[in-house]
Order: C-alpha cells, then sequence, then structure tokens
C-alpha cells in the first residue's frame, strides 16, 4: 500500500472513519410503520411489489394465523404492498418492533439479557422436525412461476464456464434427497480475477494472471543479482478460476446458487470473499445475498410451498474485535454463549422478509453503514468484516405462537483486506490494531475450516471474534465456499501470491485430498516451490512446523503471517537449476489490455533425485514454508 493510500487511512484514523449512516432512526419503536418506510426509502416497494408473481403465496408461512396475518398484511402497510418484513430480535417474545398488522402498531422490546439469548436460536431444528418432506418432482420446475419473480435475469452461456443455467433451475437442482445434498462439496475454493483498472493502466502494469478453467499461472518478474530480468511461473489448481470476463451472475451459479437448497436441509453454509484491498471482494460479494435470497425465496414459493419456512436477514460488522449491527445504527453487539454452547449474538437485529426488495433495502443500508477508509488501490475500503446473514426459520409444529427454529443459514462474509496485518510500516497505531485484528482473525478462519474439513473433535473458534461468530457455521452438517480476488497487475503480484497460497491451502484441506490429490497438489505447488534447494529443507531444521505449517491455537496471538514472514523463511532462489520455470521478459507478448500473452514454456517435469515419497515429503514441508 503506498503512502498516499495510508494517508487516506490516517486521516480517517481513531474511528473517525466513515460511517454513511442514516440519520433516521432505523429501529425506533416509537416511530409508525408508514414514517419508518418512508425514512428507510421503501415507498417505491408498491410498483415492485405489483410485480410479484400470481404464485406468490401469503399462507406459507405455516399456521392459519400465520396465513392469515400475510393475507391481512396490510395493503395500506406500504401504500398497498404485500410485502412483509419485521424485525426479529432482539424480542422480548417472538412479536417485535415495528410489527405493523392492521393497522397496530408494535413497539421494540429491545431488552438485551436471557430474553436475546433465548430468542436468537441458533440452534437447528432437530432432525425429528423434517425440514421438508415435500420433494415433488412434479412441484419443482414450474417455468411460469420460477420466471416471474425475477425475469430480468438474463440467460446467459458463460463465456469461460459455458455453464449455461436458468434462473429457474434452482429448482431443478433441488437435491432429493439427503445422498444429494452430501454431493455439495464440503469447501469449494474459487478464485476470481477482476480487469485492470484504469490507475493500473496508466502506469503502463502489465497483467501477470494467465487463466484456464480451474488452474492459473502467475508471471512473476524478478531480477537476477547481475540484475536482467527474469519470470517465475507460479501455478495453481483450485475448484474453478473466473477470469476477467466473467459476471456476478455467473460467480453466483459457480459458488452460491448450488448450496441454496441444501440450506432447507438444515445445513449451515458460509460464503468468504478473500484477498488484498481493492482486490474486487466488495464487488464479488455484494450482489450475492439478493441472488440468494431470490432463489431461497422461490424455493419457499414453489418448493416448499405452505411449509411455513421463514426467511430472515441480519447483517453486522466486525470492527476491531467489536460486533456493530449494521441495521440498527451501528448498534453496539455482544456476544454470549448459552447453556448449550450456542453463541448468540445480544441484540442483533434480524428482519423477516418475503420480498427481494425489502432484502435489497435491507443490504443496501447496511453497506452504506459498513466502516470504509481509503487505501491507494481503493477509495472505499472495507476496514471491517461484514457478515450478511439469511437464516431460514420453522415454526415448530407449524405454531405460530412459538418463536420459529432455525433450519439452516447461509452467512456472507466479505472479509478486511488481508494484505492489512501485514502492512505495518507507515501506518497509525489506529490502523497497526486494525491489522492485528483482521490478521488474526484471517488466520483464525483458516484454522477453523481446516479443523472442520479434517472432522477434528475440537473446532479452535475462540481464535478471533469473526470465527466465535461463525461457529455454528463451523459445526455439524457446514458448507462452505471460498472466493479468493486476486488483482491482475505487477504490481500487486506479492499479496495475489499471498492470497493465491492462502486459498491453496485451504483447497489441500479438503477430504481426500491427502493422498493422490496430494501429489498432484505437490506437483502444482513444486513448480511454484522448486527454486527451494531441496538440500536445504532438512527434517531437523524445520522441525517445529513440519506437523502442519500453522501457528497452534494459543500461537496465534504472537503470530503474524505478514510479509516479512515470507520473506525470511523464503530460501534464495536457486540459480542454476529448474530454468524451465522461468522465462526472460521477452518471452511475453503485450497486448493492449494490459493483459500478456505468455509464450509457452517448456512443461516442468520433476527431477527425482530421491525416493518418490521422500521427494513429495520434502516438497511438502518446502511448500509449507513458503506458505
Ligand atoms: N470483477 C470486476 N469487474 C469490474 N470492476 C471490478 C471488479 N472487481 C473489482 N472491481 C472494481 O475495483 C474496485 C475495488 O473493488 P472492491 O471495493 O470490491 O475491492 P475490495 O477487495 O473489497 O477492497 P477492500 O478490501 O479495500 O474493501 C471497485 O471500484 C470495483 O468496482
Amino acid at each position: 500500500m503506498n503512502g498516499a493510500g495510508r494517508q487516506g487511512l490516517r486521516s480517517g484514523a481513531a474511528g473517525v472513519h466513515h460511517q454513511r449512516q442514516y440519520s433516521d432512526n432505523f429501529l425506533d419503536g416509537s416511530s409508525n410503520g408508514n414514517r419508518w418506510l418512508q425514512s428507510a426509502g421503501l415507498q417505491h416497494l408498491q410498483s415492485s411489489s405489483n410485480q410479484l408473481p400470481p404464485l406468490q403465496d401469503y399462507n406459507l408461512y405455516g399456521g392459519a394465523q400465520g396465513g392469515r396475518m400475510y393475507r391481512n398484511a396490510p395493503r395500506s402497510f406500504n401504500g398497498g404492498n404485500e410485502f412483509y418484513m419485521e424485525p426479529s430480535t432482539p424480542p422480548g417474545g417472538y412479536r417485535s418492533s415495528m410489527q405493523k398488522k392492521n393497522g397496530e402498531d408494535f413497539s421494540v422490546d429491545s431488552s438485551p439479557g436471557l430474553l436475546d439469548l433465548h430468542s436468537f436460536d441458533t440452534e437447528l431444528l432437530p432432525p425429528e422436525m423434517p425440514a421438508s418432506n415435500a420433494y415433488d418432482a412434479n412441484s419443482l420446475y414450474q417455468p411460469g412461476g420460477g420466471r416471474s419473480f425475477d425475469d430480468s435475469e438474463p440467460y446467459m452461456l458463460s463465456k469461460q464456464t459455458g455453464r449455461a443455467r436458468a434462473p429457474e433451475n434452482i429448482l431443478k437442482s433441488f437435491p432429493a434427497d439427503k445422498e444429494k445434498t452430501n454431493s455439495v462439496a464440503k469447501i469449494k475454493v474459487v478464485v476470481r480475477k477482476r480487469p485492470m483498472n484504469k490507475k493500473e493502466l496508466a502506469k503502463n502494469e502489465e497483467d501477470i494472471i494467465e487463466t484456464y478453467s480451474n488452474s492459473l499461472t502467475v508471471h512473476e518478474t524478478k531480477l537476477k543479482v547481475d540484475l536482467t530480468q527474469y519470470v517465475e511461473k507460479h501455478e495453481f489448481v483450485f475448484d474453478a478460476v473466473l477470469n476477467e470476463e466473467v459476471t456476478n451472475d455467473e460467480v453466483y451459479r459457480e459458488t452460491v446458487e448450488p448450496i441454496v437448497p441444501i440450506i432447507f436441509e438444515r445445513t449451515k453454509a458460509t460464503c468468504f470473499a478473500y484477498g488484498q484491498t481493492g482486490s474486487g471482494k466488495t464487488y464479488t460479494m455484494k450482489p450475492l445475498p439478493l441472488k440468494a435470497s431470490r432463489d431461497i425465496l422461490r424455493l419457499m414459493h414453489h418448493t416448499y410451498r405452505n411449509q411455513g419456512f421463514q426467511l430472515f436477514v441480519s447483517f453486522f460488522e466486525i470492527y476491531g474485535g467489536k460486533l456493530f449491527d449494521l441495521l440498527n445504527d451501528r448498534k453496539k453487539l455482544c456476544m454470549r454463549e448459552d447453556g448449550k454452547q450456542q453463541v448468540c449474538i445480544v441484540g442483533l437485529q434480524e428482519y423477516r422478509v418475503s420480498d427481494v426488495e425489502n432484502i435489497k433495502d435491507l443490504i443496501e443500508k447496511g453497506n452504506s453503514t459498513r466502516s470504509t477508509g481509503t487505501t491507494g488501490a481503493n477509495e472505499e475500503s472495507s476496514r471491517s468484516h461484514a457478515i450478511l446473514q439469511l437464516a431460514i426459520k420453522r415454526s415448530v409444529d407449524g405454531n405460530e405462537s412459538k418463536p420459529p427454529r432455525l433450519v439452516g443459514k447461509l452467512s456472507f462474509i466479505d472479509l478486511a483486506g488481508s494484505e492489512r496485518g501485514a502492512d505495518t510500516t507507515d501506518n497509525d497505531k489506529q490502523t497497526r490494531i486494525e491489522g492485528a485484528e483482521i490478521n488474526k482473525s484471517l488466520l483464525a478462519l483458516k484454522e477453523c475450516i481446516r479443523a472442520l474439513d479434517n472432522d477434528q473433535g475440537h473446532i479452535p473458534f475462540r481464535g478471533s471474534k469473526l470465527t466465535e461468530v461463525l461457529r455454528d457455521s463451523f459445526v455439524g452438517n457446514s458448507r462452505t465456499v471460498m472466493i479468493s480476488c486476486i488483482s491482475p497487475s505487477t504490481g500487486s503480484c506479492e499479496h495475489t501470491l499471498n492470497t493465491l497460497r492462502y486459498a491453496d491451502r485451504v483447497k489441500s484441506l479438503s477430504k481426500g485430498n491427502n493422498s493422490k490429490k496430494d501429489v498432484l497438489s505437490s506437483n502444482f505447488n513444486l513448480k511454484e516451490s522448486s527454486t527451494v534447494p531441496l538440500s536445504s529443507v532438512t527434517g531437523s531444521a524445520y522441525e517445529d512446523r513440519t506437523t502442519d505449517g500453522w501457528p497452534d491455537e494459543n500461537e496465534w496471538d504472537d503470530f503474524s503471517p505478514s510479509e516479512e514472514y515470507y520473506e525470511q523463511v523464503k530460501p534464495p532462489l536457486k540459480k542454476n537449476g529448474k530454468m524451465e520455470l522461468y522465462a526472460t521478459t521477452d518471452d511475453k507478448l503485450k497486448k493492449p489490455s494490459g493483459q500478456i500473452k505468455w509464450k509457452d514454456l517448456p512443461k516442468f517435469e520433476p527431477q527425482t533425485t530421491h525416493a518418490e515419497d521422500d521427494l513429495n515429503a520434502l516438497l511438502q514441508v518446502s511448500c509449507r514454508l513458503l506458505r
């Protein structure tokens, strides 16, 4: 991050960061629903709700009372709107603030404490309460209904992936049974490369990332001791690699769409974006919750019609190790563990929603309240982890008078820039504290994913506030999608490599990667790490980190995977060998877009001087040291 960027951060130091808050009190219990709607900018919903499909069912919330409630859900509520939205916590009871029904106002009972703990139910509906017995092939595909929910969605064929999907395919792709649910990968790692931006093009920077369907190559320009340039190639393989031409719709189809149906099957899923500042995390994450909620509502209105499912939205951020409610004037929140070791966020407002437009408004409101600052790479840089949760709940026995129980949850996390922790040279105390906190939480997140995927009994969620909050997403039947965002330019090369190594580490944690795939992965990593003189990697020298390469839980506070760390452990380049990895700068042909066309370089074949197993073991050690 350059000086200019830091200047931006400094100017927003010590909590004077931009918080584009709304002046109105979003959850003022004394205000009436109409006034709140106006202040929240929801007046326009009349027209949007009129476009709702005829199949939309207001009796889908379970019992007769619920059905009536929604049918009556006042046309007067928003000048004839037929949507219904209510914040559900912190309830002193199930009904809570701003619920306006038949002209009746319900004020907020925002008393925190035990009531909140009880009502913010994070425990999944028990298995004896089947989330659905409604699988009915005939009901899955309802073209008219499915499409009418959002006809604006283009039916497009992915340029890169060729995965053409009609919007209503979410209904078709609904898993018929547990087996299909289980077929959705537990951890999926996707990389997204953003296009070159104006600044990079103006600086005549080069696009150093070459993408293929599920792999990519980073061409790192380096200097030899005699100051001649050479290019080192780093190759990585992931579950999918999305290039700069891929749209947000396609990103959604590749990442979140497959896990939406299994949220109804008592699953908690998490999708998070990781990458340096300005790499496109927010750009990527922003549209995903809305697209997911649209699909969730489709399923609720068709496949799960009359099943009593309800959708709730909450949105908060973790900034400097503290939690703030983005849908409630950044009210400070605290976390508690209840008797069942369920993590509860006391006071967090959850909104019951049944209309895409409402969700959109809530998301926009939350986004505008988020802490941002300026970095050299991004004028609107996120300085916090933002977590948006879509919770599907269902009343026990269809009894609306009882608080609904959680069926599944989908969490979207837009993480703060990954380089913050490493960037400790030119910034103030506040920024360094931010960086340390961010760093700690990113490490903790990876550690949890690792433990989760190894089915370890102990998930080290206490490593950070981020992982504590996401604790319930890490246990039981869970799914994780990681989207690693990378910048394509020369200037970001080091950060890009760090991001890809983090992603590669997460990917290699996937089940089944331990045996055969590890060899494959080793071969790819071999390309990356083959500049390491194998002779220097001795068991004794690196003993401390050979078991894992990542710190133990209790080491987190002291461990910071800064770039300095990587530099320290990175052995010197081996000048003589592995020349096939290098290209001189003459091997590249520059395109106007800044993208380089790289001439084909000879394929690298590992030169086996040890027995295969020994070599792989040594390579794995060296790879870990490089990450
Ligand atoms: N795939 C993309 N296509 C077009 N523009 C993009 C893409 N990805 C990012 N951008 C643009 O790049 C800029 C930075 O993106 P964004 O704010 O999403 O970065 P970020 O990773 O969230 O950064 P930070 O960590 O600082 O918040 C934005 O102006 C965004 O519109």
